[in-house]
């Protein structure tokens, strides 16, 4: 039979508690005995006053209702939106202690992981805020009118709001346009819970060199009265706008866009610039959101990779090319692969906007496409990988390891399943001496790295 473990704390309970770390997730770490207990807006080093949320079997959650001693690396928040939908869960730290944080971070799965590979300090932003090129925005029926905002964290009730603090302010600017001018030609807004409605939520995408603007309008169902005139007023009072572009989502689920779409006006794509490269970026191919670090990030990779010109490289998990087409000047051949069909395509017309002739990109999961050229022989000498969240599939490392290139270069957006997979290449004898993080997501918790790994 279970014993059950009877937590040092009661549900309701408030008392002082003395912070000794911060969570992945940015939250305050306290411990009574051995029991955690992660505190909202508690900072290292600071003693607050927190009442007990949630007691849980092997942890709890206490929010902070007073701070009595504060640690020197606090920043005053002053908006509460940005706390309450949690868009910026790090603002109130420091910057220098947000970039220690992700080093940290980094080190500690790697700790738990038993890899002994250096972190080197985070590479940060001179200035961390508005640096997003991409916004999703919900735009819902508040007090009888349209409005757009973020939802308040873990529900689906919105919070009004124009300002959104870590994007482009241009961005900005053309949702509250936006928002004016949905009310004035009163286009009903979606409601979630009767599955009614027309406009669900908008995209906007803004290139940080070129300065277009692609506006994308994602509706439940075909049905988009009064078009003509929306655009004509997009047109007159977003004057940047280079693409508007209607994406229909009938699903009722959560899934911001849906699979479908066409061009209202303008450009199919939003055309921008990474290392002196110029990219087409169709609405639904991913593209980085901080132009400024994908470029730190880039040249990382190409640095680390030491590139002599006489190498082929795989670049899996390629997107729209930035990365492969990025390296094909230093090396001989480039091919990449990528799973989503649009996201080829740019690629495929990216190689061709700048001229580059030795990179070419199948279609396919990076798994099987790998397994497949492995089985025909293709020899290799440098793989780049940049995976989503989930990271790689295991029998894409087997693959990668009998094939056998020289290098492998692995950019992650998460340093859980980084080490895992670092852990497998270990398996197939490759090793990593640092890991140098990146800063792509200042004011959030996201963690960004560039790892070389050698046989
Ligand atoms: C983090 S993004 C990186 C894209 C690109 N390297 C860049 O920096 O812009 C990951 C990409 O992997 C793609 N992807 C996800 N699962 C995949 C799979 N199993 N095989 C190939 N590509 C995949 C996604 O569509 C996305 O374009």
């Amino acid at each position: 039979m279970k014993t059950k473990i009877e937590a040092p704390i009661e549900k309701n309970e408030q008392r002082q508690f003395e912070i000794t770390d911060l969570s992945y997730d940015g939250l305050g770490v306290t411990k009574i005995d051995h029991y955690p207990i992660f505190v909202s807006d508690a900072l290292p080093g600071e003693i607050v006053e927190a009442v007990v949320t949630k007691v849980g079997q092997k942890y709890g959650f206490a929010k902070t209702k007073k701070i009595l001693k504060k640690s020197a690396d606090r920043v005053t928040v002053e908006n509460r939106q940005y706390t309450q939908t949690g868009i910026a869960p790090l603002q109130h730290l420091a910057y220098p202690a947000q970039l220690q944080f992700k080093q940290k971070q980094v080190e500690n799965v790697f700790q738990k992981a038993q890899l002994a590979i250096n972190v080197l300090p985070t590479l940060g932003m001179s200035d961390p805020t508005h640096y997003r090129n991409k916004a999703q925005i919900p735009v819902r029926n508040l007090n009888g009118q349209a409005t757009v905002g973020f939802f308040r964290k873990r529900s689906h009730q919105l919070v009004p709001m124009t300002d959104f603090f870590i994007q482009d302010p241009e961005i900005d600017k053309a949702i509250a346009a936006l928002q004016s001018i949905i009310r004035r030609l009163a286009i009903e807004p979606y409601d979630e819970i009767r599955h009614t409605g027309v406009l669900r939520n908008i995209m906007v995408r803004r290139g940080y060199y070129s300065h277009e603007l692609m506006l994308v309008l994602v509706t439940r169902s075909t049905k988009l009265a009064s078009a003509k005139t929306l655009i004509a007023m997009i047109q007159s009072e977003i004057p940047e706008v280079t693409s508007v572009i209607q994406n229909i989502n009938p699903s009722k689920g959560n899934a911001i866009l849906g699979k479908t779409q066409k061009v209202l006006w303008g450009k199919p794509v939003l055309r921008d610039e990474l290392l002196g490269l110029q990219f087409d970026i169709s609405p639904l191919s991913f593209y980085q959101v901080n132009p400024q670090q994908t470029q730190v990030l880039y040249q990382k990779a190409i640095d680390v990779a030491d590139l002599q010109g006489t190498e082929t490289v795989i670049d899996a998990y390629s997107g729209i090319g930035t990365i492969g087409l990025s390296m094909a000047k230093h090396v001989k051949a480039v091919k990449g692969i990528e799973v989503v069909e649009d996201a080829v395509k740019d690629a495929r017309h990216n190689a061709k906007l700048n001229g580059i002739t030795n990179a070419e990109f199948t279609l396919g999961k990076a798994e099987t496409v790998m397994l497949t050229w492995q089985a025909e022989g293709l020899q290799a000498d440098v793989v780049v990988v940049d995976p989503p969240r989930k990271g790689l599939a295991p029998e894409f490392i087997e693959a990668v390891g009998k094939v056998a290139p020289e290098k492998v270069v692995y950019i992650s957006c998460n340093p859980a399943t980084l080490a895992r997979d670092l852990t497998l290449f270990g398996a197939q004898g490759y090793t990593a001496k640092e890991t140098q993080p990146v800063d792509m997501f200042p004011m959030t918790t996201h963690v960004e790295s560039v790892t070389l790994l050698t046989k």
